[in-house]
């Protein structure tokens, strides 16, 4: 030992120091990366973020390693500043040598490494990936005995040590990153992208045509009508039936049998034979699941049914994009199919405008688990069958009966303000 001259010794200590600091800011580092960015840098190839993820994958076994280096450096270091304070100054420096050595390394091989990671943790876990990674496979059996010691230890005092990879986003905290995304996702993207994870709470019974308004064949009226009603259609896709829809026989596709109604003598029983099963969706269907099945199937519109069978409504592929996307519509004055804006501002609305249109475009906040159209708002609160002229209060907004239809509301107009004296509930 006497050989070693001082110098050498301090010059081993200070490369344990930086040792130490190393290990302690590739610790901070790794622990403090965004795990999303990590997980799209190595999907990209970036060769730092992928030796980064698969290390994180075993969070115990980095930390083991780390720990293990570091400790291990941070011991030798004091053993050499023993040395060195002996060989200076006899025994009564050691104390001293510890002191300092102390205050050395926590500001030289903690602090600051730390503090350096924190704020820069990419720039630094991905280059010590690659060391970090060689590190294991050299000590593993080493880091695999520490790791299996912890553990014992920590089940003796029943703390399980769960595979932390696992750990995946919850809906409300892939919303939350959606949200706080910022400018780095435009707002109408952000927008669509939260509107994704809404549909899983919606049904089609929030987005469907209500069979009241449901435009289809009744194949009991005159031919003559029926006819005209096929050649002047507005919608591609109508439900055939007799008497009532609950009866309904297909649906028939207008385009297709375009060519036959020009050429004449086009009879019930070409209609029949050009019928198409319809496709029934049950009732409480999840707008996502609903996505998804029109897909498969290739449908474009199904009718909703309830458990007994009798058709509710007509849900369509396109109001459930629209709820994804915003309404597609080319006339300005026509927000959706059931609201029009009006030239003194007010909204002349359809009742069987959904509650989640009125939401949408109007900015209100009506509770979507009561009733499911602004008819079904209006006889809630009415509690009577409904007369034109009848005016009240839907969440602080004035609404107008304007026409009413049998028992139920037509059209209604809405005032876009509350007036200033009305407090809204709660
Ligand atoms: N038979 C129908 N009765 C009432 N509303 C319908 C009917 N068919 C479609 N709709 C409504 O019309 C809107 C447009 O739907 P869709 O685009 O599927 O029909 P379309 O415009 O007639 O068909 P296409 O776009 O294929 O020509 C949807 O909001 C849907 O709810
Ligand atoms: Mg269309």
């Amino acid at each position: 030992m006497e050989a070693i001259p001082v110098s050498l010794l301090f010059a081993t200590l200070g490369g344990l120091i930086i040792l130490s600091g190393c290990f302690s800011g590739s610790e901070t580092a790794l622990m403090s990366l965004n795990r999303y960015r990590m997980r799209h840098l190595a999907k990209q190839g970036h060769r730092g973020a992928r030796i980064a993820e698969r290390l994180l994958q075993r969070p115990d076994r980095v930390l083991g390693v780390i720990l293990l280096g570091n400790n291990f450096v941070n011991i030798a270091a004091s053993s050499l500043a023993t040395l060195i304070a002996l060989r200076l100054y006899g025994e009564s420096a050691i104390a001293v040598a510890a002191g300092l050595l102390t205050l050395v390394i926590l500001i030289f091989a903690e602090v600051a490494p730390k503090t350096l990671a924190a704020v820069h943790p990419e720039r630094v876990a991905f280059p010590a990936s690659y060391v970090l990674w060689l590190l294991l496979r050299l000590l593993y059996p080493l880091v695999w005995l520490v790791n299996t010691a912890a553990n014992a230890l920590l089940s003796i005092i029943r703390v399980r040590v769960e595979d932390v990879s696992a750990a995946e986003l919850s809906q409300d905290e892939l919303r939350t990153v959606v949200n706080e995304a910022g400018d780095m996702i435009p707002r109408r993207h952000r927008h669509m992208l939260v509107s994704i994870l809404d549909l899983e709470e919606a049904t089609v019974e929030d987005i469907m045509i209500p069979r009241t308004e449901i435009v289809g064949i009744d194949l009991d009226d005159p031919w003559s009508e029926t006819l005209e009603r096929l050649t002047n259609s507005q919608y591609t896709r109508m439900p055939v039936y007799r008497g009532t829809v609950d009866h309904v026989m297909g649906f028939v596709h207008v385009r297709r049998i375009v060519g036959d109604l020009v050429r004449g003598n086009f009879t019930p029983e070409d209609l029949q034979a050009r019928l198409k099963e319809p496709f029934f969706i049950p009732e409480g269907t999840g707008l996502h699941t609903q996505l998804l099945k029109f897909q498969r199937q290739r449908e474009r519109v199904g009718l909703v049914v309830d458990e007994y069978g009798e058709i509710l409504g007509l849900a369509a592929l396109d109001d459930i994009l629209e709820e994804i996307v915003g309404e597609f519509t080319t006339d300005p004055g026509t927000l959706t199919r059931s609201i029009n804006r009006q030239d003194d501002g007010t909204y002349l609305v359809e009742g069987s405008a959904t509650v989640r249109e009125l939401n949408r475009v109007l900015g209100w906040e009506l509770e979507t688990s009561g009733p499911k159209t602004l008819n079904g708002l209006i006889l809630e609160r009415l509690e009577t069958i409904p007369e034109a002229g009848t005016s009240l209060l839907i969440d602080g907004y004035p609404v107008t009966i304007v026409q009413t239809q049998g028992n139920r509301v037509k059209t209604a107009e809405i005032q876009p303000e509350r007036p200033p004296s009305v407090q809204r509930p709660g």
